[in-house]
């Protein structure tokens, strides 16, 4: 099967051209000057549109377990609304539960999304045991396309991890070119901080913000970029909100550290005064860390500009407001945390190109070519050249949309951008060269979709 992409703006990383794309079987062979190649099984019309790599959200919770209930997509719902969005490859997080093992977790995650995911897929570990076996079995991790481990400075008696524990999995990863990544709060003081809101009777969602203040997500997120380089492993901080933990990654990057951070469309678009919402709507913005005030917004595009922030993934956990966030009224540190996203990035990330803060380049950079090669997809994802696999987005960058419960495709009931209007929007979605989106229809199916095992993290030094 030949299909021919004509006429489109291609957009990569590198540079745009005006081009068609000759996607045969489920790799792109070509890219030719508009009309050199003639005759096709299949055509799609790109005139005035974009034509970009599909979408890699390296930082998804499908299924996932969480404050006693389970994050509502699954890998079929949740790759669909990837899909919807423009985004073809998710890597979601399979969770080690305290005394398994990470090869049974690894067993346990590929039963739940082989043969349900609507687009191509990957892991990351998290690690929440650490112990000799757990250690030992990265390796194994590694050699089946795991290599990439989240650990938590946060969430003690959970998932948290000591320092030494940290230290000790860095060690392994310097030693494996594993990349750690870390969600960087102050757990310890924040559980106090909790204890004592709720002695005190402050029991509503936005209790949730002001007992994460964002000098211990900086605090956390230094203390990592210390252990980090003591142990000389890679680090990748996730999920970063705060200005505070920005100045500390763009510090240790002056220094030349490999240090790496993503942010996420909620921490750029929505704000503590989302989560102060009354009549516990405010409940719907839960998630860790907490929406920040609104003034480290300008500090995060700004570290979209110069790199210091290289990723923005959604950390997609949703949780519907009905009967899921309804578990933490009374008592905000029970409300499961989790924002639902992965339908939008691709979207939102083009309001800041339509804002002017990031360019047409930087957006598929952050949202496709960096993931990529960050996460060891690289070139066989992230870019549209030939022998790349044809994960392709055809962008109407003039569409009009209102985002919002009624239109969107994720399982969860409400939208935590509920009528905010977009410039632009999804035409048609290839996943490996197979038409999932067109004319406002899903033509995919649950099981198309791939594992991929993945490489090495192309930023290791
Ligand atoms: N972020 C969040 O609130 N929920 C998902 C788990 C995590 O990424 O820490
Ligand atoms: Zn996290
Ligand atoms: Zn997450």
């Amino acid at each position: 099967m030949r299909t021919l992409i004509r006429n489109g703006t291609v957009i990569n990383a590198g540079g745009t051209l005006r081009a068609d794309v000759l996607v045969e079987g489920e790799k792109i062979s070509a890219i030719t000057a508009p009309g050199v190649i003639e005759t096709a099984d299949a055509y799609i019309e790109a005139d005035d549109k974009y034509v970009l790599p599909g979408g890699i959200d390296a930082h998804t919770h499908m299924e996932m377990p969480f404050g006693g209930t389970f994050s509502a997509d699954t890998f079929f719902t949740g790759t669909r609304a990837a899909a919807w969005g423009g985004t073809t490859t998710i890597i979601d997080f399979a969770v080690q539960a305290k005394g398994t093992s990470l090869l049974s977790t690894l067993d346990k995650w590929h039963e739940k999304a082989d043969g349900h995911c609507a687009v191509d897929y990957g892991f990351h570990m998290i690690v929440s045991d650490v112990n000799d076996q757990s250690l030992k079995e990265m390796e194994s991790c590694i050699d089946a396309g795991v290599n990439s481990f989240k650990m938590f400075m946060a969430y003690p008696g959970v998932f948290y991890a000591t320092d030494g524990e940290i230290l000790r999995a860095m060690q392994k990863a310097a030693g494996t070119g594993a990349t750690v990544m870390m969600h960087a709060e102050n757990g310890i003081a924040i559980d106090e901080l909790v204890a004592q809101a709720i002695a005190e009777g402050r029991t509503d969602p936005v209790e949730h913000g002001l007992t994460r203040p964002p000098e211990l997500e900086g605090e956390a997120t230094s203390r990592a970029i210390q252990l980090a380089r003591v142990t000389g492993a890679p680090l990748y901080i996730v999920h970063l909100s705060a200005s505070q933990a920005l100045a500390a990654v763009a510090a240790a990057r002056n220094d030349g550290q490999n240090v790496f951070a993503e942010t996420c469309p909620q921490y750029l678009y929505l704000s503590i005064e989302d989560l102060a919402k009354p009549d516990f709507e405010g409940s719907k913005y839960v998630a860790s860390p907490p929406l920040r005030p609104k003034e480290h917004q300008a500090d995060l595009w700004r570290g979209l500009r110069t790199n210091d922030l290289s990723v923005v993934s959604t950390d997609h956990c949703p949780f519907c407001f009905k009967d899921q966030k309804e578990l933490g009224r009374g008592d905000f540190s029970k409300i499961p945390n989790g924002i639902p996203g992965v339908e939008h990035r691709m979207d939102l990330l083009h309001q800041g190109v339509v804002a002017g803060e990031i360019t047409l380049q930087r957006w598929v950079e952050v949202t496709s070519a960096t993931p990529a090669r960050m996460f060891g997809l690289y070139p066989r994802k992230g870019v549209i050249a030939p022998g790349a696999d044809a994960d392709i987005v055809v962008y109407d960058p003039a569409v009009r949309q209102t985002l919002g419960v009624a239109t969107h495709h994720m399982a969860v009931d409400y939208s935590a951008y509920e009528g905010m209007s977009i410039t632009g929007g999804v035409s048609t979605v290839l996943s490996r060269g197979s038409v999932v989106i067109s004319d406002g229809e899903f033509h995919g199916h649950e099981g198309h979709g791939r594992f991929l095992s993945r490489e090495l993290s192309q930023y290791l030094v």
